[in-house]
């Protein structure tokens, strides 16, 4: 045990620590930071990151309030002597993040994702958009189990719990990302993973950039058997021979890494014996990616002892499954509040696939060419939500000056893509959603009205979602889906009450919307039908029992 001097002593040090930090990171150049809080000598804004929040106060409204007050779309925060800067502009964060990649595409202090390099290039390759067509099968069979646990719920009104939606969408991403990355396709293996992530994603899921001393802890207890079960299941695969074609097999044939029958009871660590060092590191480093894929990635306990403001960036939820169950959460919740847009889409799709009294197809891949309005939807709730709503932080790797403004190198680098997509001078009215601005404008055209916000959702530069094009035909076929056999609608005790669009999401890493009362309804018997059918004939219906473990 630690006697009372000792204890005096911790924060004298960490002072002094700091101290010889500031003094040796006080810009010697004659060039200022950018603009934003002066903060105080030595602690820089410490106390103005431990400033309590409301739900109103969402960090990216903070950032963009900031930006408003220092008239300046970058902006400068020193926290105990660690340098932010905030890019509240799609015009600073392609300069940066993009033209200048070779400086800002390292994270801060994300050992896994540093070292993944090699692997997440093979990520880049394995889910690029053209290859995607290759999961089809596998999301169509996905979303039509999705359609039958909806409508297993009640044969009327089918959902109305929004612990039995949340259940439902987060079965559908894990079984996605599941099968995708590690070829998992057993509903009892993906409910245990399930499960595992479920544990820890409590504390994901508080965490945001800016916020100080979370409770992020409990996560760390999870880190090594979320990425060592899975991973150990795939190997058993292959060398059983039933291994199927994913990210995690494709990674290993790339790298040529040999397997034995050993293999496949042990962690990675253990196999030097059967492997050369250089095949159990490059094992390991597949191994990390795939797992930065499904749970997001840790490294709180490294730069712990630097107290510093950036212990919040150490863990990343890039989550997959999580993500894509933000999108979806969102759609249903957006669509209960705007039947008028319901109409319109379900209008458009009658036209495409034949009235709903006589449905006989769901809408698919092929269709969505022809269903623009549709198309419109989803870009607009990928605009008006983003769903990591100040994306994840690059670090910068050299000196650099932007705009006449010092960048020191070790800058933590914030693209705020909830800002950007609520621009007022590149999306007129940004706080209504209209899907009709994607109608108007040619939505690929970069620095036009309303350009794709797909090129601002998903990051920047080197470090984009490589799991982007996944996640955009994973949610589009949803929402399609949902919007051809259902009707969303909201209940609401209060019935005049709009959306906020700030107070009603809860932003942590990844928005989520608060928990919110609706009714899912088939629009007909034909859809009701369909929607037990799904895209494959005769298939089993989920039973709801295995949807406990994906309760939130
Ligand atoms: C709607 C769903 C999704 C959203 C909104 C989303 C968003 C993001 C964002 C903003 C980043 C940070 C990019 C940057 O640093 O500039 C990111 C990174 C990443 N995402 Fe996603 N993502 C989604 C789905 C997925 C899926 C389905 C996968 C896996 C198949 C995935 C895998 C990754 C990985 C591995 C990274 C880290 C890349 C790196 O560090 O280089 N994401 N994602």
């Amino acid at each position: 045990m630690l006697n009372t001097p000792y204890l005096l002593a911790i924060p004298v040090l960490l002072v002094i620590y700091n101290l010889c930090g500031y003094l040796l990171r006080r810009p010697r150049q004659a060039l200022s930071y950018p603009p934003g809080p002066r903060g105080l000598p030595i602690i820089g804004s410490f106390f103005d990151m431990l400033t309590p929040r409301t739900e109103h106060d969402a960090q990216w409204a903070i950032y963009r309030d900031m930006g408003s007050m220092y008239h300046s779309d970058v902006l400068h925060i020193d926290v105990l002597g660690d340098h932010t800067v905030v890019l509240n502009s799609a015009k600073a964060a392609e300069e940066l993040l993009e033209r200048r990649s070779g400086i800002y595409s390292s994270r801060p202090t994300m050992r896994m994702a540093n070292e993944s390099g090699n692997a997440l290039h093979i990520m880049v390759e394995y889910f690029r958009s053209d290859a995607i067509a290759a999961h089809h099968p596998f999301i169509r069979q996905a979303t039509s189990r999705l359609l039958r646990s909806l409508s297993c719920i009640q044969s009327t009104t089918m959902v109305t719990q929004y612990d039995d939606l949340q259940a439902i969408v987060r079965q559908h991403a894990a079984s996605i990302i599941l099968y995708t990355t590690y070829g998992i396709t057993e509903q009892e293996d993906m409910d245990a993973f399930v499960e595992l992530v479920n544990n820890s994603a409590e504390s994901i899921l508080t965490l945001v950039h800016g916020t100080f001393l979370v409770d992020y802890f409990p996560l760390l207890r999870y880190v090594p058997e979320l990425l060592n079960k899975p991973w150990k299941q795939l190997r058993a695969s292959i060398s059983s021979g039933t291994g199927l074609s994913c990210f995690g097999t494709k990674s290993l044939q790339k790298f040529d890494l040999k397997f034995n029958a050993a293999d496949a009871t042990g962690d990675t660590s253990d196999l030097g014996m059967s492997k050369t060092d250089s095949d159990t590191k490059m094992e390991e480093v597949i191994k990390n990616c795939a797992g930065v894929a499904y749970i997001g990635e840790c490294r709180a306990l490294n730069s712990f002892p630097k107290f510093s403001f950036n212990i919040a960036l150490n863990i990343t939820c890039t989550a997959g499954s999580d993500t894509s169950v933000s999108l979806i959460l969102i759609s249903v919740f957006v669509l209960s509040h705007h039947p008028e847009i319901q109409v319109k889409a379900q209008e458009e799709l009658d036209r495409v696939l034949g009235s709903t009294a006589n449905a006989t197809q769901l809408p698919d891949f092929s269709d969505r060419g022809s269903l623009p309005y549709v198309e419109a939807v989803f870009r607009e709730l990928m605009r008006m939500y983003p769903g990591v709503p100040l994306g994840i932080p690059h670090c910068s790797v050299a000196d650099d000056v932007y705009e006449g403004y010092f960048i020191p190198k070790g800058t933590t680098v914030v693209g705020n893509a909830w800002t950007i997509l609520h621009d007022e001078n590149v999306y007129p009215d940004p706080l209504t959603f209209n899907p009709d601005r994607f109608l108007r404008t040619e939505p690929s055209a970069k620095h036009s009205l309303n350009p794709d916000p797909e090129l601002y959702a998903f990051g920047f530069g080197r470090r984009i979602c490589p799991g982007r094009h996944l996640a955009l035909d994973t949610s589009w076929l949803v929402l399609a889906c949902l919007l051809a056999t259902c009707n969303i609608t909201r209940i609401s005790s209060d019935k005049s009450k709009e959306i906020d669009p700030i107070a009603d999401f809860a932003y942590g890493l990844v928005a989520h919307p608060k928990p919110f009362k609706y009714s899912i309804t088939p629009r007909s018997a034909g859809a009701f039908e369909l929607m037990k059918r799904g895209y494959e004939v005769g298939s089993k219906p989920e039973s709801r029992l295995s949807l406990e473990r994906y309760r939130g």
